[in-house]
């Protein structure tokens, strides 16, 4: 992965730790909204990514690439493959149990995606230093195993949940039902 020094964590950065409260080990994580257009099931286009946690510390989802995600004729748009990236890694900080934003995402293109093809996309943590959080992802071509197409390096910040109420929908918030421990 070519990264940027913002996205890379420094030497005092800590280990990451799931929360006591995380999804467990072989569990899903569900949407965290569901008009999101990462995860969200209400989204008639968004990429429908339902995670997974096979060991409580990385989060695994698939994407098959639709027609509403090109950008060339029958290739997948570099941006929605940045949010599928985007999403992936928001997802993992979930297992955090608090409330994280991206600050910064950087994004290798390794192979062309056409239209149909499944990702296998991954995220994982590399340290967090205070409020900030560095974090990893890729996508491989039909299976786990298969061909990198794509790799992301995110700086993520930590929020209080009032971030999204103030510059959001309070409304939407609370008709979800969130309930995420800001200072455990
Ligand atoms: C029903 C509804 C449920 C709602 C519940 C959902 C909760 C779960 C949401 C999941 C969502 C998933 C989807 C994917 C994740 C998105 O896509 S999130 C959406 C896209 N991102 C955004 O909108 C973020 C916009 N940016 C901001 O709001 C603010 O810039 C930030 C990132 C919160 C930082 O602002 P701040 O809190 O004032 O903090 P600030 O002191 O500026 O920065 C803190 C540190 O980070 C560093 N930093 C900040 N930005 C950068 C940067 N771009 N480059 C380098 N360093 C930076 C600062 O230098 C500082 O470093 P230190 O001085 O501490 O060493």
């Amino acid at each position: 992965m070519t990264r940027s020094p913002v996205t890379t964590p420094p030497p005092e950065a800590d280990q990451p730790a799931a929360h006591f409260d995380a999804p467990p080990p072989g569990s899903a994580l569900g949407s965290h909204y569901s008009r999101c257009f990462g995860c969200g099931a209400d989204h008639p286009t968004g990429l429908h990514l339902a995670a997974v946690t096979p060991d409580g510390a990385t989060v695994e989802a698939e994407f098959t690439v639709g027609e509403a995600h090109q950008g060339a004729p029958m290739l997948a748009h570099g941006g929605v493959l940045a949010a599928a990236m985007d999403e992936i890694i928001g997802m993992s900080v979930w297992l955090f149990q608090r409330p994280y934003v991206t600050a910064r995402l950087e994004t290798d293109y390794v192979r062309p995606v056409p239209v149909g093809t499944t990702l296998h996309l991954r995220a994982w943590c590399n340290g967090i230093a205070g409020r900030k959080a560095y974090l990893e992802a890729e996508g491989r071509i039909g299976a786990p195993d298969g061909p990198v197409a794509v790799r992301a390096a995110a700086l993520f910040v930590q929020v209080d949940m009032e971030h999204f109420a103030r510059h959001g929908d309070a409304a939407a918030i609370a008709a979800e039902h969130h309930d995420f421990e800001v200072n455990p």
